[in-house]
């Protein structure tokens, strides 16, 4: 039986009509808002960064858009970074990666107040998370574990593999499989690890998570299991209007014939990330109006 395709499109959609009803029971005075930065003109982070700001204004949140030459100084983004921090129609900082060489995004992360960090990279908001009480989940995981339990997919007691060990998903995807409200087992998988496909063919849920097309093929699935593909690369196509085609880590078509369920890309993680952002800056601003903490808001 071919797999169970998860819709994450319109999983997202359905999520964003509740947060856009639930910023409408805000005051005009409390309306969300988030700042989107990005510096320079990387094709792919302009058209993420345009998505994500159209979502913003969609939901009928404020999404003060803020794009810098590629030039621009550290100094002068984190200055940008502190007036952001201290304004208060902002409940949201994001800055797009990533950034130039020039300048050290760790620094970044750790300037940008926590209780505004709603892709949760700051390090205080990475320990809330693995310690199990977080402060705002981060984007992409969260929306991975959404989809999971939205196709039903069973994470109690199964095994999850990872490949990908970045600080934006795989690290903290791991930890977040890992706490008791998911009870995953969980292995991750690097450049480094010996005989990837020995490790994917364990997995009960396989997230493919590296930037390489084409790197899982079916070969390396177990029959059932749910694969989750959250490679966006854009490979050059001529015959499209737009010059390239989007692919995942995962080859779709053959992967099909032997997952139980999967995500397609686009379609699948990409939109439910988006959606995971303005989850975080709704219940940034709830907390704001309420003099909060927004850890302390469910
Ligand atoms: N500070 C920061 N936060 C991020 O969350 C962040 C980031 N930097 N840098 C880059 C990655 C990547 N990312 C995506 C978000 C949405 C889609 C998305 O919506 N994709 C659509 C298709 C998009 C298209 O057509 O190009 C889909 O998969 O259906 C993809 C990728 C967020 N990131």
């Amino acid at each position: 039986m071919p797999a169970h395709i998860i819709d994450g499109k319109s999983i997202a959609a359905a999520m964003r009509e509740d947060i856009a009803r639930r910023v409408q029971l805000l005051p005009e005075d409390q309306r969300p808002g988030l700042a989107v930065v990005l510096i320079g003109e990387d094709p792919a982070s302009m058209s993420y960064v345009t998505a994500k700001e159209r979502a913003c204004t969609a939901a009928g949140m404020h999404s003060e858009d803020i794009r810098l030459p590629v030039s621009t100084s550290q100094q002068d983004l984190l200055q940008l970074i502190d007036e952001l921090n201290n304004r208060d129609s902002i409940h949201g900082i994001l800055v797009q990666l990533p950034l130039p060489a020039h300048i050290d995004p760790d620094a970044v992360i750790h300037a940008i107040d926590p209780c505004k960090d709603v892709d949760a990279f700051h390090p205080e908001n990475l320990g809330h998370m693995v310690m199990g009480s977080p402060r705002f989940l981060p984007c992409t995981p969260h929306g991975i574990v959404h989809l999971l339990q939205k196709a039903d997919v069973p994470l109690a007691g199964a095994h999850a593999v990872i490949v990908g060990r970045s600080n934006i998903v795989g690290k903290p995807l791991a930890n977040m499989l890992l706490q008791r409200n998911c009870n995953a087992t969980v292995t991750v998988c690097h450049t480094g690890t010996r005989d990837l496909a020995s490790h994917t063919l364990q997995a009960d849920i396989l997230v493919a998570a590296a930037g390489r097309p084409g790197l899982i093929t079916p070969d390396m699935i177990k029959p059932g299991a749910a694969v989750i593909d959250v490679g966006v690369n854009r490979i050059t196509d001529t015959s499209r209007k737009r010059g390239y085609r989007l692919a995942g880590d995962v080859d779709f078509a053959a992967a099909s014939a032997v997952a139980g369920w999967i995500t397609p890309v686009p379609g699948g993680v990409g939109p439910m990330t988006i959606t995971m952002l303005l989850e975080n800056t709704l219940r940034s601003a709830i907390a704001a109006a309420d003099n909060e903490d927004p850890i302390n808001v469910p």
